[in-house]
């Protein structure tokens, strides 16, 4: 982990912090919505040190690998190992998977489950793949002017590109956070952004659906 990217986990958990605990002061409770991958690692580790009343914050993914919760692409699995550790431990973590088979069989039990969060979320951060892609919306989904398109919550997404099927927030869900944050490193992906900024088609980079939300951008090289 370099330091640039280590210093950027961290201001990135301090403004978390503080937005999750000036929603708590006019709210019973606040969600954070989170996405896996490699790169929020040390922020989780950052943020679950934070002395925030946890017991009062909602935590659950913006989108998710239709897979056992042991397995190691289980972005449920990377956020308890990581997010859920210390005063974060106390936070309410829901999942979006259930015991059905596949994510379709699966959408309206993680449609109940997380009807009830506090809603709208306090806070979204997306990661960006370095085909565009955020959350589960894939530029090679079938299913991405659904996802895009519905005001349904919750979309199943098979991906050509993907192993596994996945489900995600809708576009529309997402976008009804009060604050939308985007946390990459690397060269590359500041090359994916800058492409992304110079354009408008969602489909074929569909990290523009969230640019103008207005999106908070941490990178570092
Ligand atoms: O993998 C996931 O669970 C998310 O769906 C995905 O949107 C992620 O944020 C990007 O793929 C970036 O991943 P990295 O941080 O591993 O580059």
């Amino acid at each position: 982990m370099s330091e640039a990217r280590q210093a950027l986990a961290e201001q990135l958990a301090e403004a978390v912090y503080q937005a999750l605990a000036d929603d708590l002061v006019n709210q019973s409770r606040a969600l954070l919505v989170v996405s896996g991958g490699s790169t929020p690692v040390p922020f989780f580790k950052a943020l679950a040190q934070k002395p925030l009343e946890w017991a009062r914050v909602d935590i659950t993914l913006a989108d998710e690998r239709w897979v056992d919760e042991q397995s190691s692409d289980s972005n449920a699995k990377l956020v308890r190992e990581n997010l859920l550790q210390g005063p974060a431990a106390a936070a309410n973590f829901v999942p979006l998977t259930s015991d059905a088979g596949t994510p379709e069989e699966g959408v309206p039990a993680v449609a109940e489950a997380t009807a009830g969060l506090a809603w709208p979320a306090s806070v979204v951060i997306l990661g960006m793949g370095g085909d565009g892609h955020t959350a589960s919306l894939f530029p090679d989904s079938q299913e991405l002017g659904l996802a895009l398109s519905t005001d349904e919550p919750l979309v199943a997404v098979r991906t050509p590109s993907q192993p596994q099927p996945r489900i995600t927030f809708s576009a529309d869900r997402l976008h009804q956070a009060k604050r939308h944050i985007l946390h990459i490193t690397g060269d590359d992906k500041r090359a994916v952004l800058a492409n992304a900024m110079g354009g408008d088609d969602v489909r074929t980079l569909p990290i523009r659906a969230f640019l103008s939300c207005p999106l908070a951008i941490y990178w570092a090289p």
